[in-house]
């Protein structure tokens, strides 16, 4: 069976979370570079109607309405479409929100499903004989044609009533019924218009036959417009109007690596113009000359306990008032089956940015802060991808690192930056931000001493010297971020004599004893409280499922605040407590002493969250790893086959995979508005991890296109899926909400680094404490779906807390 040639398509996006997944069936049968010339996303409302017709109808062959949150009978949820289809100028597919507005277009009612159901399989029935799309030649032709039944995903509450179905519909697939489950209508075409749909999700990983699908509906198309040998290409409006872009080649990277014969970089030039002395024992790996140097200790200081070299490198000197440090950074990291690497690092400077002003503030050691209104046109995002971009061309060197940070960024993007980040947004609640309120905060440091996974130790340095031959040169003066830094005295790079001094700095510490240091973990936790009572969060939780029976959203990551005092207290011995209770990959400790909220001066991040949000690594390969699915774990002590037991029961759970699930499409479709499309795959479906408590975790990866940088990257895909729920847009906006304006700041964000070498490694942020003066505070949620009961989704919000501080306080 041959693929007819590729029509140019536009498929309408309803503010779905799973749109983007419908270019995976693109590529599962045509070419990127093909898929990317043919076919756009293009959000609903991006053109009026009258506009529409004019400027993109007769310039495409067919549309795909996508998936979407809300009812194809409300005018503000369907746009257009409705008016699309009567017009009938040309072939459509509907899927799910698009296929129910096909039924209400011609004349159908829109009811509740008898049976709500979002990310699970079921059977699909084909009708036969029926004509079109689903008896076409090319689905006949094709395995799933041959079939009587072949599994979906489905993701709705609604569904067109049979009963009510116009006589020129005809229904072309049913669900096959179970004793739970009646039959409903999963497809419909229209009898004398080009005119399909399907109620369930082809595009989903877990659907079987969805290219077959696709093609045949492709092959509808080619027939429509009369079998041509082509079709052209998208014009470039229309290609511009898509939201995302992504070019269809990935960057080349330099492969070729060299090392000076000595080992050595190339002295780099120091003001006076003379050649500076090379630090001994320092080597550089490059195909240019390289900034970024490293020294390793080989087995020198192996015994040493981290938390001690820590504190001797890192925090006694900011303590004592003497180091050029804007604070303490301990990216620490453990797990016994993940080997990853350990960073200590005193940041330089730090810039914040506050979204209630639109100001970003630059901190520097013993100065008074300095402030930055954006511009009307700039966000956050655009000025500091901007700036990180010519950073990483200028400074780092490309290699195939996978892991580790080798200097740059490290900081935190906090939830609300959704607001600058997510396409539609819309703050409600204009009060609900203070001015002073940090939104994200990132810190810079061309110096940091690293610890191998096997407990060896490099130190890394970004030294700074001028540009030489065949280095990629990248202009300031398209940063905004780099021109404004630049004038308030601020340089990127270590002179070699400050990095002959950080070497000399940290020798005797790896040479000295073996002392334990003086800090001792906090003996207990503060006692947290939590914001809002179990009745309150139940109520929500009911809120949450209403949402979700009115087709609304899918699934609902609902959140709450636990809070408690502490006056006088030390973050880091409180770190140190954390560390030893609750070891976790992303295991981290960053301390901002400078900073103040409304709660407090000086803010402190004591992070023990095992789940990764994106990491890219140096060949542009992303991954992300969302966790949904989550159970305790026994006590220590007791039964090793009792805690195996609730693994597989979590493992096995059909609910907790169908959270897992909806994230988990959700996640496709985020990496495919930022990667190649054709490169983001799922090599690891729903696993079981093990760690504070048993989780099920996703692996997605995909390849990042050339026109993508990192910021980007990270931007096109904040803030995590799995914090919010799907359709991400819709259930954000409900959440803020439900959770009656609640701030969850640095909760539900992403934290992490942005490494000179392009290399990037985010958690998401939860199981964290945030410290902001006196005041302490844990988020803490879960994923509701239809299927969540009141009493085991707030069960399972104190299980999380507990799992970070043991024991709480004023609950029920
Ligand atoms: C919301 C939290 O966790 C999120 C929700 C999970 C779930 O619903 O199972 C699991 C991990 C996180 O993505 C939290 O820990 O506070
Ligand atoms: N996935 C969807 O498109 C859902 C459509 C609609 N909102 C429903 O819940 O039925």
């Amino acid at each position: 069976m041959t693929v007819p040639p590729l029509p140019r398509t536009l498929i309408l996006d309803y503010y779905d979370s799973y749109t983007n997944n419908l270019l995976t069936l693109f590529t599962q049968l045509y070419s990127d570079a093909e898929v990317l010339d043919k076919v756009v996303v293009v959000k609903a409302d991006k053109y009026t109607w009258t506009d529409f017709k004019k400027l993109v109808l007769p310039h495409i062959d067919c549309v795909i309405l996508s998936p979407g949150p809300g009812r194809p009978d409300n005018p503000t949820d369907i746009g257009f479409a409705l008016d699309l289809l009567r017009l009938h100028a040309l072939p459509i597919l509907g899927v799910c929100l698009g296929h129910q507005a096909i039924g209400v277009a011609f004349g159908g009612k829109i009811i509740n499903t008898p049976q709500i159901t979002h990310g699970h399989v079921v059977p699909i029935a084909p009708v036969r004989p029926t004509k079109k799309l689903f008896s076409s030649s090319a689905w006949l032709d094709s395995p799933a044609g041959k079939e009587e039944q072949f599994d979906v995903v489905v993701y709705n509450s609604l569904t067109v009533d049979p009963k009510s179905l116009p006589d020129d519909l005809e229904v072309t697939a049913w669900s096959v019924a179970a004793t739970d489950r009646p039959s409903t209508i999963q497809g419909l075409r229209h009898r004398s218009h080009p005119i399909w749909g399907v109620q369930y999700h082809p595009e989903s990983i877990s659907s079987t036959r969805g290219p077959a699908l696709l093609q045949a509906f492709l092959n509808e198309v080619h027939l429509y417009h009369k079998r041509p040998t082509t079709f052209s290409s998208l014009k470039p409006e229309i290609i511009s109007s898509c939201a995302y872009r992504v070019a269809s080649r990935a960057a080349k990277l330099p492969r070729s690596r060299r090392v000076s014969l000595s080992g050595l970089p190339t002295p780099p030039i120091t003001p006076s113009g003379s050649r500076a002395a090379t630090p001994s024992g320092t080597r550089a790996v490059s195909a240019k000359p390289s900034h970024m140097a490293e020294k390793k200790y080989g087995v020198v200081g192996k015994g040493l306990r981290t938390q001690d070299v820590f504190e001797r490198l890192v925090l006694s000197p900011t303590r004592k008032g003497k180091e050029k440090a804007i604070g303490e950074v301990w990216l620490d990291g453990q797990t016994p089956t993940r080997p990853t690497t350990t960073s200590l690092a005193s940041p330089s400077f730090l810039v914040t940015y506050s979204l209630a002003t639109r100001t970003v503030t630059l901190h520097r050691p013993s100065n008074e802060p300095i402030t930055l209104p954006l511009s009307d046109k700039t966000t956050f995002w655009d000025w500091f991808s901007a700036g990180n971009q010519i950073l990483t061309a200028r400074l780092g060197t490309r290699s195939s690192r996978t892991n580790g940070w080798r200097g740059g960024w490290v900081g935190w993007f906090g939830y609300e930056m959704k607001e600058e980040s997510l396409q539609g947004y819309t703050r409600r609640n204009k009060n609900g931000t203070q001015a002073d309120e940090v939104d994200a905060a990132w810190a810079w440091s061309d110096k940091l001493l690293e610890r191998t996974s096997d407990g060896e130790w490099i130190a890394r340095g970004v030294l700074r010297h001028e540009a030489g031959g065949g280095e990629e040169t990248a202009s300031e003066g398209e940063s905004e971020m780099l021109n404004w830094l630049r004038k308030q005295g601020i340089e990127f790079g270590l002179e070699p004599a400050d990095w002959q001094e950080y070497l000399d700095e940290i020798q005797p510490i790896l040479m000295g004893s073996a002392d334990r240091a003086t800090t001792q973990p906090a003996s207990s936790f503060p006692t947290f409280r939590p914001s809002a009572t179990g009745e309150d969060y139940r109520t929500r939780i009911d809120a949450c499922r209403e949402a979700i029976r009115q087709g609304e959203s899918y699934e609902l990551t609902l959140t709450t605040r636990f809070d408690a005092s502490a006056p006088n207290l030390d973050p880091y011995s409180l770190y140190l407590r954390l560390r030893s209770f609750n070891p976790a990959y992303y295991s981290t400790y960053i301390n901002f002493p400078c900073l103040s909220t409304p709660r407090g001066q000086g803010m402190s991040v004591l992070s023990s969250s095992p789940e990764r949000f994106l990491r890219i690594d140096g060949d542009r390969r992303v991954e992300m790893m969302p966790i949904k699915g989550t159970r305790a774990r026994v006590k220590p002590g007791q039964s090793k086959e009792e805690d195996a037991r609730r693994g597989e029961e979590l493992r096995n759970d059909h609910k907790e995979r169908a959270e897992n699930l909806m994230i988990v499409d959700l996640i496709r479709s985020d990496l495919l508005s930022c990667c190649i499309p054709s490169t983001v795959t799922v090599p690891k479906l729903i696993a079981l991890e093990s760690y504070g408590v048993h989780n099920l975790v996703t692996t997605v990866q995909g390849t990042l296109a050339e026109n993508v940088g990192s910021v980007e990257a990270v931007r096109r895909c904040f803030p995590p899926g799995s914090m919010t729920g799907a359709p991400k847009l819709r259930s954000v906006q409900l959440l803020d909400d439900f959770e009656k304006q609640q701030r969850r700041g640095i909760y539900s964000g992403a934290l992490g680094y942005f490494s000179v070498d392009g290399v990037t490694d985010l958690s998401v942020v939860i199981r964290t404490i945030t410290v902001e003066g006196d005041n302490l505070s844990i988020g803490a949620g879960g994923a509701i779906t239809w299927l969540s009961d009141r009493d085991g989704e707030w069960d399972e919000v104190l299980t999380k807390v507990k799992s970070v501080v043991g024991v709480l306080e004023g609950v029920e």
